[in-house]
């Protein structure tokens, strides 16, 4: 069957780089969010990044109007019921994303793959909540969206091969390089990113030195592009945490203890650079 129509779960900075991109490249994009003014706000964000294309010669404006007329806001997950495939990228809870892929399994053709975005949550749980767990699989893009090449593609242990080669198929449609992966915590990314977040946040809670510092050492002593603490307000400080909880309940292992400074300034409402505040303050 061939895609042309996805709906994409979540209008937040995952999903509406997804929506972007997929749009970008040929598809009817319907766009899910709880609220309209989530939407509305991420269109406008999207709407000024294409703008920007235009201005670098990069589109036409005729390509960034059709692009913006592919993208279809939704707020109502009976949408679907008229889709060819579904990634999902609500906010990284377990308990949110299994109603989401209950309702996704009820309302969507029996042929659909539903897929998810997650940065960490396992796969294989998500499937187990469906009728259709040979189509679900993961589609862990990266932030930003637009930006990064790279998609891991993460089989469960039901994910058939050829719901595999399907979604291999789409990333490289959508102008990404997909990486097979099986399904076990944190994939490949996150196992391995964000234990080296959570170590830069342990060098603040300690005294080690402040995040300025912290962030200059990894920028110029390791050529990353941005520090540590900067990619975690910028990946958001929430999602972060999810990550480490993640990984120290699925491995039983100490060494993932998410260090207690994260937890506290999440408890704060300071998610990073979308609250406005984080390691670094964004609110000017
Ligand atoms: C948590 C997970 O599950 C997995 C993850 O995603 S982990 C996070 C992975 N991502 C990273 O590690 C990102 C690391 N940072 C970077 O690569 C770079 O700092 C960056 C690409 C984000 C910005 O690059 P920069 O050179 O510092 O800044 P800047 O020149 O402003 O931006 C470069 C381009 O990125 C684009 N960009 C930056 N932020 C963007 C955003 N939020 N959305 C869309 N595009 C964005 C800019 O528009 C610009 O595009 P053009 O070249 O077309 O003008
Ligand atoms: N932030 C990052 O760098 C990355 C995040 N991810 C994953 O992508 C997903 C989304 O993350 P972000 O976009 O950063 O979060 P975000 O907080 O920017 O956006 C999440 C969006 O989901 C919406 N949402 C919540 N419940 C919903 C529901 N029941 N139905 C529809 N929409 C719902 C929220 O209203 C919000 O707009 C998470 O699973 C996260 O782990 C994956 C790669 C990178």
């Amino acid at each position: 069957m061939a895609i042309k129509r996805i709906m994409v779960i979540g209008a937040g900075q995952m999903g509406g780089g997804i929506a972007q991109v997929a749009a970008q490249t040929g598809f009817e994009v319907v766009l899910n969010d709880i609220d309209r003014a989530f939407i509305d706000k991420r269109l406008a964000f999207i709407g000024g990044l294409l703008d920007k294309n235009v201005a670098k010669g990069r589109m036409t404006e005729e390509d960034k109007a059709a692009t913006l007329a592919r993208l279809i806001p939704s707020t109502d997950l009976k949408d679907a019921a008229d889709v060819d495939f579904v990634v999902e990228a609500a906010t990284e809870n377990l308990a949110v994303k299994e109603k989401i892929f209950r309702i996704l399994d009820e309302v969507a053709r029996p042929d659909v793959i539903l897929a998810s975005n997650t940065s960490s949550l396992p796969i294989t749980e998500l499937a187990a909540v469906t009728g259709r767990p040979e189509l679900v699989i993961g589609m862990h893009f990266m932030n930003p969206v637009p930006v990064m090449k790279l998609v891991e593609v993460i089989r469960g242990i039901a994910t058939s091969d050829a719901t595999y080669a399907t979604v291999k198929e789409l990333a490289e449609t959508m102008g990404k390089v997909p990486v097979e992966v099986n399904d076990y915590p944190g994939f490949i990314s996150n196992r391995v990113l964000m234990p080296m977040i959570n170590e830069a946040i342990y060098c603040v809670y300690e005294g080690v030195a402040e995040p300025e510092a912290i962030d200059t050492v990894m920028k110029l002593g390791m050529n990353h592009p941005m520090g540590p603490l900067t990619l975690a307000d910028f990946i958001g400080l929430d999602t972060c945490l999810a990550i480490m909880e993640v990984l120290y309940e699925g491995f039983a292992d100490s060494k993932y203890r998410p260090c207690p400074l994260l937890r506290k300034m999440v408890k704060a409402g300071w998610l990073g650079r979308k609250s406005g505040k984080g390691f670094f303050d964004y609110s000017s």
